[in-house]
């Protein structure tokens, strides 16, 4: 993996595990953006603590770095409760998942971090134990099998999902709560970085704070991510203060451009652009393309590609919009998607 690559990576990797964990608002007072979502889970909250009961089940789904698992232990700590946390690629057999439910403490959270990548057999266990608090114990097999019940202690789970389209529809029906994440604007992400350059003891003044929030990519990971490198930059290379220019400077340096698009989404774009014409193209086809996996382009790169009107998903593919072509610096055909949006001028017939 490049380093450009790995500085907007939307995923955290190693020692930067440690630094986001000490960056983490705990509690929902302090969460940065996703008003409604934070409203909506106030109110599930303070019921659930008004009846002294488990709230409903949680499902978050949104790209990832936008505060899913931050927003997981938050819910844990407003209900004063421990949480437990797992992920669906760890929950290979159905035994993995029956280990964890019965060993949960009445009113537990049960965090399950891409729980639609859970295995079959673990997932038909969880819709017993979201709905009636029991699992099935399967002993012996074929004909002379039998389920022996068992209770498990009431608990809410909380999901969370980079694709909430691949869960199977009787999952995300045991939700009773499903919050979409959405990327966060500028003026969010310059709190995030101010309060991250409170934490670690950084000057950050406006106009720097502005530059970077601009360039992550909507992802409150990557702010955090590229305010330690301007840092670092500015350190070595200014006099420590990140003012606007310092910022733009130290991310140009690492290839993030002015909108944060990075190498992996310019990349896509240069592929729809100059080997397909600007699409319609197919996402296995444009990805080979690009050298990556299916699902990195279709997680990674494409959300914030489409939200910056850049690309558009039709029934015959990936299409690249009219802005996409002027991004990169090239001339868009007439024909171009979204270019008929633009005000076309006629000419008047009534005129003179
Ligand atoms: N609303 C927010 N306010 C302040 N900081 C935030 C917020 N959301 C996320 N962060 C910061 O971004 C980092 C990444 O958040 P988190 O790990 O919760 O994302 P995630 O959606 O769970 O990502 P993944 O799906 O990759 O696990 C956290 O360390 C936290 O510091």
């Amino acid at each position: 993996m490049s380093l450009e690559r790995d500085l907007v990576s939307p995923d955290a990797e190693g020692d930067e595990q440690a630094v986001e964990s000490a960056l983490r608002p705990k509690r929902l007072g302090e969460f940065i953006g996703q008003g409604r979502v934070r409203e909506q889970l106030s109110l599930v909250l303070e019921s659930a603590l008004r009846r002294s009961r488990p709230p409903d089940h949680v499902l978050m789904s949104g790209s990832p770095g936008l505060g899913k698992t931050t927003l997981a232990m938050i819910i844990a700590a407003e209900l004063g409760m421990p949480l437990r946390l797992t992920s669906g690629p760890a929950l290979e057999r159905a035994g993995d998942l029956a280990a964890i439910l019965s060993t949960l403490s009445e009113g537990e959270v049960l965090f399950i971090d891409e729980i639609h990548r859970m295995a079959r057999p673990a997932e038909e266990m969880l819709y017993l134990a979201m709905e009636d608090f029991r699992v099935d114990i399967v002993v012996g097999k074929g004909p002379g099998a039998t389920a022996i019940p068992l209770e498990i202690a009431p608990f809410t789970l909380v999901g969370a999902t980079t694709r909430a389209g691949l869960l199977p529809a009787p999952l995300r029906d045991r939700f009773g709560f499903v919050a979409h994440m959405d990327f966060y604007d500028v003026a969010e992400l310059e709190q995030v970085l101010r309060r991250s350059a409170r934490l670690l003891g950084l000057e950050l003044p406006d106009e720097g704070a502005h530059e970077i929030a601009r360039r992550s990519r909507g992802t409150p990971r990557i702010a955090n991510r590229l305010l330690r490198r301007v840092r670092d930059f500015a350190e070595v290379r200014a006099d420590g203060v990140i003012t606007r220019d310092t910022a733009s400077a130290a991310l140009n340096l690492y290839e993030v451009d002015a909108e944060g698009l990075d190498r992996l989404d310019r990349a896509v774009l240069g592929a729809l652009l100059r080997k397909f014409g600007g699409g319609p193209v197919g996402l296995s086809t444009l990805a080979v393309a690009v050298g990556e996996e299916p699902e990195t382009v279709e997680v990674v790169a494409e959300p914030f590609l489409v939200r910056q009107g850049l690309i558009a998903r039709t029934p015959r593919g990936r299409v690249a919009t009219a802005s996409a072509w002027t991004h990169l610096g090239m001339v868009p055909p007439p024909d171009a998607f979204g270019a008929a949006a633009q005000p076309v001028l006629f000419e008047d017939p009534g005129a003179s």
